[in-house]
């Protein structure tokens, strides 16, 4: 399925264009009230524009003359929260959508059943959603989106509202289940990006800012927005000993998620800037990961500072501090310094 979308929204000075190719992900970045949403209510035909096109596979959507309602576009929008149908079990709220599509209700079941199960949930089918934790509900949330069988599937913001502890698991399972479907995904979160789009377009003020593939626009971003939010760390190397055994000596652990990696496998290790303390020497006592740097460069913002450094291989990385922190720890450019950081918040992904 193709979708193209413009649409003109006066009242919240939106004016935007979003073109999605069959089976491609695009992720919608962009600051709050940038209008993503607004994006997102036209294309599931929640908000008709003043002017602008929603065109799925060449039909019109929406038009000047055409409405298609929200339930006859075989759109699905999932949103931050699952919003299930609290008198319903699990299964009951996944087979609803197939149930009303007419099938039988044994086989929706069934359906049911099979969605629950490929995003890891089978054995809380019995349960109404007031017994599930946030990860859970959205995950059958998830599934009951799939089970629509949809044409498009919106995903406005689907990991927000979860504990980040349960975020890399449920980004695995998007990143399976997403895999050629036709999706736009709204989310704040570069590392949502990068792990499931091909895509990233950047709207900021109502406007699209930037757009391009993906590790195009994280690594060489040209609008304010992208360049404070992407600059994610990546170490790149090879899954060993519970670790990614990157160039000398290097070895980061962190959160793998099902099903881990295997001795050999190709890996990445991704954290935040703002994941990383910095150090003169290697911290001890706890259970950090430690890589030995050179200062490259330091870039002040608000009242943080981004110290740039080069490992000894001559990958670049990045570390938020505060100015005081810099300050204190006397950083400068060609100064060799520790960066630290818990494995909890380094997330590890096969390549
Ligand atoms: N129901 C509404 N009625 C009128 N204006 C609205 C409505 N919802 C949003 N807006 C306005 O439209 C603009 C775009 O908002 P939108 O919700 O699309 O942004 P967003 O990028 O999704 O933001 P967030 O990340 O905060 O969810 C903002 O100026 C907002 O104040």
């Amino acid at each position: 399925m193709t979708l193209e979308l413009t649409a003109q929204v006066t009242e919240r000075d939106v004016d935007v264009a979003l073109d999605v190719a069959d089976g491609e992900t695009v992720a919608v970045l962009g600051p709050n009230g940038a209008g993503k949403s607004t994006l997102l209510a036209v294309a599931a035909g929640l908000l008709r524009p003043d002017s602008g096109r929603v065109v799925l596979d060449g039909v019109e959507l929406t038009s000047a003359d055409v409405w298609v309602a929200p339930h006859a576009r075989r759109i699905a929008l999932l949103a931050q929260d699952p919003l299930l149908f609290p008198h319903l079990s699990a299964l009951e709220n996944v087979a609803f959508g197939p149930r009303s599509r007419g099938i039988h209700r044994r086989t929706a079941r069934e359906q049911a059943r099979a969605w629950l199960e490929d995003v890891g949930v089978a054995e809380l089918a019995d349960r109404r959603p007031g017994q599930l934790s946030g990860g859970q509900a959205q995950r059958v949330a998830v599934a009951r989106a799939l089970a629509a069988d949809p044409r498009v599937l919106l995903l406005d913001e689907p990991m927000a509202a979860l504990d980040v502890a349960v975020r890399p698991a449920l980004r695995q399972t998007l990143r399976r289940v997403l895999a050629d479907r036709t999706v736009v995904l709204v989310t704040h979160d570069v590392l949502d990006a990068l792990l499931l789009a091909d895509r990233v377009v950047v709207v900021d003020g109502g406007r699209v800012v930037e757009a391009g593939p993906t590790t195009d626009v994280l690594t060489r971003p040209r609008s304010p927005f992208t360049a404070r939010i992407a600059g994610l760390n990546m170490v790149r190397g090879t899954w060993r000993d519970g670790a990614v055994d990157g160039p000398h000596g290097i070895a980061v652990k962190g959160l793998t998620t099902d099903p881990a990696p295997a001795t050999g496998d190709s890996v990445v290790a991704v954290f935040r800037p703002s994941a990383v303390s910095v150090f003169r020497e290697p911290p001890g006592g706890s259970p950090r990961n430690t890589i030995t740097t050179t200062v490259s460069d330091l870039e002040p913002f608000g009242d943080q500072v981004r110290v740039r450094a080069a490992t000894p291989d001559g990958q670049s990385l990045a570390a938020d501090v505060t100015t005081l922190a810099a300050a204190e720890l006397d950083l400068a450019p060609g100064l060799e310094v520790v960066f630290s950081i818990k494995a909890t918040e380094v997330s590890i992904y096969r390549t």
